[in-house]
């Protein structure tokens, strides 16, 4: 009996474990992060003027999604020494034990370069030229300059995720103009509130690893203010498409409802019950609500203006 069940036993655990080795290596990829970023890319790729065979605009989103994994790996074989001290990452492949830094590296390289040589040969190489620039803005410039020397790491290097829709719109026009940078300063307005909610919570790793985080460098009180100062000027930068004439009423009707609610959101966070460091007496409730709502709001207002501009025209 336990001659024929054993294989079986240990033919499930064969599978079992070749499952988990696929999952590790997803997860070099930051699949979550990735959910966004591609989105965002998605858009810049659907409002463009002018038209893309489907093939090809699937092909372009999938070289974007590709090599932001890439990055992602990258990120993870360079920052494997404070991955491993952090709680919130120590559990990564790398960290763990599970993938060999060296394989993360090649498996890093070898993505980056094939989704842009595909990206170029697909569409053009205007796209894949941006594409790369990102992939090694955020490799090089945000993880092995910035991130362990300022506390501006995120406000400069944060650039890299940023530049998802001026991709996916060059890969559609071959270039890229007014619109697309307008997007891309969505983005870029949007991520220090984005990070910095979640690191009044999570500045406690950084602190152990000694990456340079505001809240760590510059304080609490100063994180939350500063929240508020760039929410102000992402909920300016939402309207902006509809400033200059490339989204209609219904799209600013949306920018204006999100920008008010990342606003509120920015102000309690900023006015959450708090010591005199600014440290949060009320578990970051309100940071924690920031955080989420940072999420959704950049997910409906690209939505918005896709609808905007597909749907209503
Ligand atoms: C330098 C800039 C950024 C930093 C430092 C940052 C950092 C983080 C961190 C630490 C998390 C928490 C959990 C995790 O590791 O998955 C997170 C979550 C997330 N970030 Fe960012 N982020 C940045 C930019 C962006 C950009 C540009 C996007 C997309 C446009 C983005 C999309 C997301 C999403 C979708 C999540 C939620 C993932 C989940 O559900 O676990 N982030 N970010
Ligand atoms: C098109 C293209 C190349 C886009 C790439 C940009 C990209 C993946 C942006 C997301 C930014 C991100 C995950 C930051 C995490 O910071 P971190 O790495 O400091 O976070 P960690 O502490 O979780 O590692």
């Amino acid at each position: 009996m336990s001659s024929t069940t054993l294989p079986v036993a240990g033919q499930a655990s064969a599978a079992g474990s070749d499952l988990s080795e696929v999952r590790d290596w997803i997860a070099l990829l930051k699949p979550r992060v990735l959910t966004l970023v591609v989105f965002t890319g998605l858009i810049g790729l659907l409002v463009a003027p002018g038209h893309i065979h489907p093939v090809l605009g699937l092909t372009a989103v999938l070289c974007i999604t590709v090599g932001a994994g890439a990055a992602g790996a990258l990120n993870m074989w360079y920052d494997r020494d404070i991955d491993a001290v952090m709680r919130r990452t120590q559990r990564r492949p790398i960290p763990a034990g599970r993938i060999a830094p060296n394989a993360a590296l090649g498996f890093g390289m070898v993505l980056a370069v094939a989704s842009v040589a595909i990206m170029g040969l697909a569409t053009n190489w205007v796209a894949a030229g941006w594409l790369a620039f990102s992939i090694l803005f955020y490799v090089v410039v945000y993880t092995a300059w910035l991130k362990r020397r300022t506390s501006q790491n995120i406000v400069i290097g944060g650039a890299a995720g940023a530049f998802p829709p001026i991709i996916g719109w060059a890969a559609v026009t071959g270039d890229v103009t007014l619109v697309p940078w307008l997007l891309f300063t969505i983005v870029f307005a949007w991520t220090p509130p984005h990070f910095w909610a979640l690191s009044l919570w999570a500045h406690g790793d950084y602190a152990r690893a000694g990456v340079p985080m505001l809240p760590v460098v510059e304080g609490a009180r100063e994180t939350r203010k500063q929240i508020v100062i760039y929410t102000v000027v992402l909920a300016l930068a939402g309207l902006a498409p509809w400033l200059v004439g490339f989204a209609g009423p219904a799209y600013a009707a949306v920018a204006a409802a999100l920008g008010g609610g990342f606003l509120y959101h920015a102000i309690r966070t900023w006015r959450e019950k708090q010591d005199e460091t600014g440290r949060s007496l009320v578990n970051d409730a309100a940071a924690r609500r920031t955080f989420a709502f940072s999420l959704t709001y950049l997910f409906i207002l690209f939505g918005a203006l896709a609808i905007d501009r597909l749907v209503l025209g």
